[in-house]
């Protein structure tokens, strides 16, 4: 059969059409191919932006409770202004008494307190009541007379807060009443261990963080008895005039890092420790009288004279020995 030459381009152009589709089909793949990668790529991409999304919400629904609480713990007492804003300290001795009554003070005024003492439910107490009134504070567990407690209670602070610019220690025993020729070895180690030694080691131990702060204040609690000692304490009451040695000793040591020390010498005062003397009241009413006082002390007699101590407005203090005893003189 012949061909007419119309037959013939049709031909021609069907062929040219069949090539040219290919090349078009296989162009649309590629492109089709190339369009669900980048697709899929972008979906794998928001997955991943989701996953993070949804971690983040996670963490932020998990973890914020728990963030806002340790803040507002914080954020309690840095928000209180005072002479010792933003200022940390160790009160040793601070479960009842005069302790406890400085370690107020001190928070009152601003600072974030260590409240120490050896019974935990002594310090639990203690600590319930000043977080009643809204201050900072942190209670350890220790005895101050035994050298790795005093570790332990420094390093708790610097846990707590990062840094010490105070300690006061207003730790003391008196394991003995009586004539001193009575008074044997181990008490007085025990109150030179106590009311000295541990004076001087927790000062030791808290005089390099005071310096990476530019500065601090140490206050001893000594007693009047250290100036006019009342012989039936007698080993009680060298250890008292002994903190006054140690403060002149000290003080000059400490003062090109910025560091101040200082004694204060109290009276007899209403607290558990006072009450050895104040359950007899012909002694109690002799003292008085002999001391020209009309009144017994009560801690918070103290607590402003030692935030005085340790604030700016006592920056030219340091080495003094201080008395707060209702009148009177001491005779040393
Ligand atoms: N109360 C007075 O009449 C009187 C008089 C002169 C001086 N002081 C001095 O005042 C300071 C405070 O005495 P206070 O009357 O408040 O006594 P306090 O008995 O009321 O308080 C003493 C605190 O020290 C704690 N403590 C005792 N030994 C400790 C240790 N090894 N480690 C840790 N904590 C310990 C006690 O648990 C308590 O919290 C003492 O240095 C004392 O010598 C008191």
């Amino acid at each position: 059969m012949r061909r007419t030459p119309d037959q013939g381009n049709d031909r021609e152009v069907l062929g040219s059409l069949t090539v040219g589709g290919s090349v078009f089909f296989l162009i649309l793949k590629r492109y089709q191919e190339t369009r669900l990668t980048i697709l899929r790529r972008r979906e794998k991409r928001m997955m991943c932006s989701w996953a993070r999304v949804s971690r983040f919400l996670r963490v932020l629904v998990c973890r914020a409770p728990l963030c806002v609480a340790m803040q507002m713990s914080r954020t309690s007492a840095t928000q209180r202004d005072g002479p010792h804003k933003d200022k940390v300290a160790i009160v040793t001795g601070s479960s009842q008494g005069i302790g406890l009554a400085i370690a107020r003070r001190l928070a009152e005024d601003g600072a974030h307190v260590v409240v120490n003492s050896r019974k935990k439910v002594n310090v639990d107490r203690a600590v319930k009541e000043l977080k009643a009134e809204n201050l900072s504070v942190l209670g350890v567990v220790c005895n101050v007379g035994k050298e790795e407690d005093q570790q332990r209670l420094v390093t708790r602070a610097l846990e707590w807060q990062g840094g010490i610019d105070y300690l006061i220690s207003s730790v003391a025993v008196n394991p003995f009443v009586g004539n001193i020729l009575d008074s044997t070895a181990e008490m007085w180690d025990k109150i030179f261990e106590v009311n000295v030694k541990s004076m001087f080691l927790m000062a030791k131990l808290s005089v390099p963080h005071m310096q990476k702060r530019g500065g601090g204040s140490i206050v001893f609690i000594s007693s009047l008895t250290g100036y006019n000692p009342l012989p039936i304490i007698g080993p009680y009451a060298v250890s008292k005039t002994a903190l006054f040695g140690l403060t002149k000793v000290l003080a000059p040591t400490l003062t090109p890092m910025n560091i101040r020390v200082n004694c204060l010498a109290v009276g007899l005062t209403r607290t558990n420790f006072g009450n050895v003397i104040l359950k007899d009241e012909a002694l109690t009413d002799f003292l008085m009288k002999a001391n020209n006082v009309v009144r017994v002390g009560e801690p918070k007699d103290y607590g402003g004279v030692v935030s005085f101590l340790c604030s700016s407005d006592a920056s030219y203090i340091t080495g003094e020995n201080i008395v707060a005893a209702g009148g009177a003189i001491s005779r040393l």
